[in-house]
């Protein structure tokens, strides 16, 4: 698995020790980190978040995780990005749906919300979670994809 990791200033610490543990996991083939780096890069958290999405869309990474202050900003920007799911989780149950439930791609953080360890715990357990795309909510992560596909830009 191929995983894109992205912060703002706001979460860039996080972000770097979850890389880490990435980094480390097995499960994990390759680790792509857009940015930032360091605390002092202000670049705001949509250009980050819209990066990493891109990096999925276009078919480089097979998942991403994203932080921020909240985890918000970067989830709505990713979410922008067309054929991208993400959203924020802060919990285990929310974790494990986000991907069984909704094929979530992205899962984001925030910094200032969730400890570094229990963000990296939820981490490990959701690199396990997959998608069956023959079950019941497969229908409807599909309802969400074709009004993308009808409503699309240009
Ligand atoms: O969702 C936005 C993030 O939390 C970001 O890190 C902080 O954004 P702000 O500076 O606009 O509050």
């Amino acid at each position: 698995m191929r995983v894109v990791v992205a912060a703002d200033n706001a979460g860039v610490l996080l972000k770097n020790e979850v890389r880490e543990l990435l980094e480390r996991d097995e499960r994990v083939t390759e680790v792509i980190d857009v940015g930032v780096e360091t605390p002092d890069d202000d670049r705001a958290y949509p250009v980050l978040g819209l990066a990493a999405a891109e990096k999925i869309a276009n078919g480089e990474a097979d998942r991403g995780v994203l932080v921020c202050g909240t985890g918000i900003g970067v989830a709505i920007s990713a979410n922008k990005v067309p054929g991208v799911r993400a959203t924020v989780a802060h919990d285990s149950y929310s974790a494990e749906r986000s991907i069984k439930s909704n094929n979530c791609q992205v899962i984001t953080f925030g910094a200032r919300v969730v400890g570094p360890e229990l963000a990296k715990k939820i981490v490990g357990e959701w690199l396990g979670y997959t998608f069956d795309p023959s079950s019941a909510s497969a229908a409807k992560v599909a309802h969400i994809t074709e009004y993308e596909q009808v409503h699309a830009a240009g």
